[in-house]
């Protein structure tokens, strides 16, 4: 059973208020996706890891990505990136040359903390499962409802504290047969595209009910400035 990464890495990382997109920030002198991708290549299960960057990407190509990650016989890119992060792993799904069954793991460029071994215990987990299953962590913080968007202070009001019994935050990777889950999403796309922000929840809408695997708060998205410095900090800290 093929087992492949798919990176959505199309993304213009607006939250970063950078003209140059998070996934090719400088992190510990290398752009954040060489790190992304070095995890997924390290965990020897992966047959291949395919990045889906844009079209328009003027990035890639200013990069010696063998000096940064070796061997490549296992890297395929994609210029199939779309306008929405859905629209991009939907896009690189229908291009990959790979059995229905295969497995894909979905992860997002901009989670550069993931280690190898996170990858691999996370497909011990599930390569015999029904369907398949995603990254998670329980949430621990109270949560609440603002009563409107956060002012240019980054203050807003409390509406409501709403339960966290139950709730998880979902990372990635999130690992689907690549059959099913190309049919999820261009059945889901259509009329859903800003609902889907994730590849369980197209699989959810379909009735299935997705494992949650316990992953590691140091997985963090970079979506913010701030997030940055914290994913070098956490990335030094690794063993
Ligand atoms: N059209 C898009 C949008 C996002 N992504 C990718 O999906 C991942 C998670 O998305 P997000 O953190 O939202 O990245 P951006 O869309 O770049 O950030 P922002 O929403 O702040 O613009 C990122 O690796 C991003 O590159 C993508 O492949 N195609
Ligand atoms: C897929 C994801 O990382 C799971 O938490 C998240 O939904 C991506 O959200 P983004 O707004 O596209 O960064």
């Amino acid at each position: 059973m093929k087992k492949i990464a798919l990176v959505p890495a199309a993304g213009s990382g607006s939250r970063m208020a950078s003209a140059t997109p998070k996934q090719y920030l400088d992190l510990l002198g290398q752009p954040l996706i060489a790190h992304t991708l070095r995890a997924l290549l390290g965990a020897t299960e992966i047959n291949q890891v395919v990045v889906v960057i844009s079209p328009e990407d003027e990035w890639w190509a200013s990069y010696d990505w063998s000096a940064l990650l070796g061997d490549l016989s296992r890297l395929l890119v994609l210029r199939v990136g779309g306008a929405s992060r859905a629209e991009s792993v939907m896009n690189g799904l229908a291009a990959l040359d790979v059995p229905d069954d295969s497995w894909v793991l979905v992860h997002d460029a901009a989670r550069p903390c993931l280690t190898s071994a996170q990858v691999s215990q996370m497909i011990t987990q599930l390569e015999y499962d029904a369907v398949g299953g995603i990254l998670a962590v329980p949430v621990a913080d109270t949560l609440k409802v603002a009563a409107s968007e956060y002012d240019q202070h980054g203050h807003a009001q409390i509406e409501r504290t709403t339960p966290r019994a139950g709730l998880w935050q979902a990372q990635t990777p999130q690992m689907f047969r690549r059959g099913e889950l190309l049919a999820a999403l261009q059945d889901a796309l259509p009329q859903h595209v800003n609902d889907i922000t994730d590849e369980a929840s197209a699989l959810e809408r379909l009735g299935k009910t997705p494992k949650l695997i316990m992953g590691s708060p140091w997985n963090l998205k970079v979506t913010y400035p701030q997030d940055l410095q914290l994913a070098g900090l956490l990335l030094k800290a690794q063993p």
